[in-house]
């Protein structure tokens, strides 16, 4: 995955088979409750397919909310979500998406080349697959560069590299989405450029779609399209192109500071009409 050449594939679109206009994922009114919260409200947008859409929001927005309820995990979700044409959480859809959460899912006490070995065997049981199941693995483990680590013990890898091998293994069964819950945290810079250029990569070359969460806004500029989260709720679902324009600002931070600034004046103001109208109703009559 390393030799990518920096730059070059966040600046072209990915060719894909599909049109752009495909949408992998759609949700209306999409609400999740957890405990006692409403922690996303109503929200409507659509992923397009074949391409990179970030997720971008500040820490507790609900962004890994949102993933759980389009890879099916998550309980308490109300209105439609459609995922690859078929309702979230549906049982065909398990093959088709590779999911990985923030919390690396690999066994310490089994080597990177075992732990793929192990999820391989999962998803591809059985001798007649014996083939196909090596050279997954090996291009799994080629994908996410650790063919120098592929011996050694997952317990004895860095976090960036743990969560390269939880890639690696999204990336065994060949996804159609990818859901990625904030890979490139604690990683260096260099590192998650390189991850960077792997998901395109990815996108151009097998036409996957890409969810992949940040609060990192530099990385929204990686990014083919924006989701922009605050508080269980989208503020923005375009391109980082549009959305500098039609804010007028220079980078998308600008833009989402903007989004954020204007939605709280509308906050405001509703909340002072609120208040004026039941002023306005508990006068006292002459
Ligand atoms: N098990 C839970 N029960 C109740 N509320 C929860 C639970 N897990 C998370 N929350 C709340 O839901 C909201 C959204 O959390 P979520 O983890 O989706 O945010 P996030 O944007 O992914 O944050 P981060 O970037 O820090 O991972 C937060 O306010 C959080 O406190």
């Amino acid at each position: 995955m390393m030799n990518y050449p920096p730059g070059e594939a966040t600046a072209k679109a990915a060719p894909h088979p599909r049109t752009t206009t495909d949408a992998a994922i759609t949700a209306r009114d999409l609400t999740v409750v957890r405990g006692d919260r409403t922690v996303l409200h109503g929200l409507d947008f659509t992923v397009t397919a074949g391409r990179i859409t970030g997720l971008l929001g500040p820490s507790g927005c609900g962004k890994s909310t949102l993933m759980r309820a389009i890879v099916g995990t998550q309980a308490k979700v109300d209105g439609t979500l459609h995922v690859l044409g078929r309702p979230a959480g549906d049982p065909t859809l398990r093959s088709r998406i590779g999911y990985v959460t923030q919390a690396p899912s690999v066994y310490d006490d089994l080597t990177v080349r075992q732990n793929l070995d192990y999820f391989a065997a999962v998803l591809l049981p059985g001798r007649a697959h014996r083939e196909e199941r090596r050279t997954a693995v090996d291009r799994a483990i080629d994908d996410v560069d650790l063919a120098s680590h592929a011996d050694h013990l997952a317990g004895r890898l860095s976090g960036g590299q743990r969560s390269r091998v939880s890639l690696a293994v999204a990336l065994l069964g060949t996804p159609e989405l990818l859901v990625l819950d904030e890979p490139t945290v604690g990683l260096d810079p260099v590192l998650r450029r390189d991850l960077w250029n792997l998901f395109h990569q990815i996108a151009a070359d097998r036409g996957t779609t890409l969810l992949v969460s940040s609060h990192v806004m530099d990385e929204a500029e990686r990014c083919h399209r924006l989701l922009l989260m605050r508080e269980g709720e989208i503020l923005a679902d375009d391109t980082p192109e549009a959305l500098r324009r039609r804010n007028d600002t220079a980078t998308v931070e600008e833009a989402f500071l903007h989004l954020v600034d204007a939605a709280a004046a509308r906050t405001a103001q509703a909340a002072q009409a609120t208040q004026a109208a039941r002023a306005a109703h508990e006068e006292p009559r002459p």
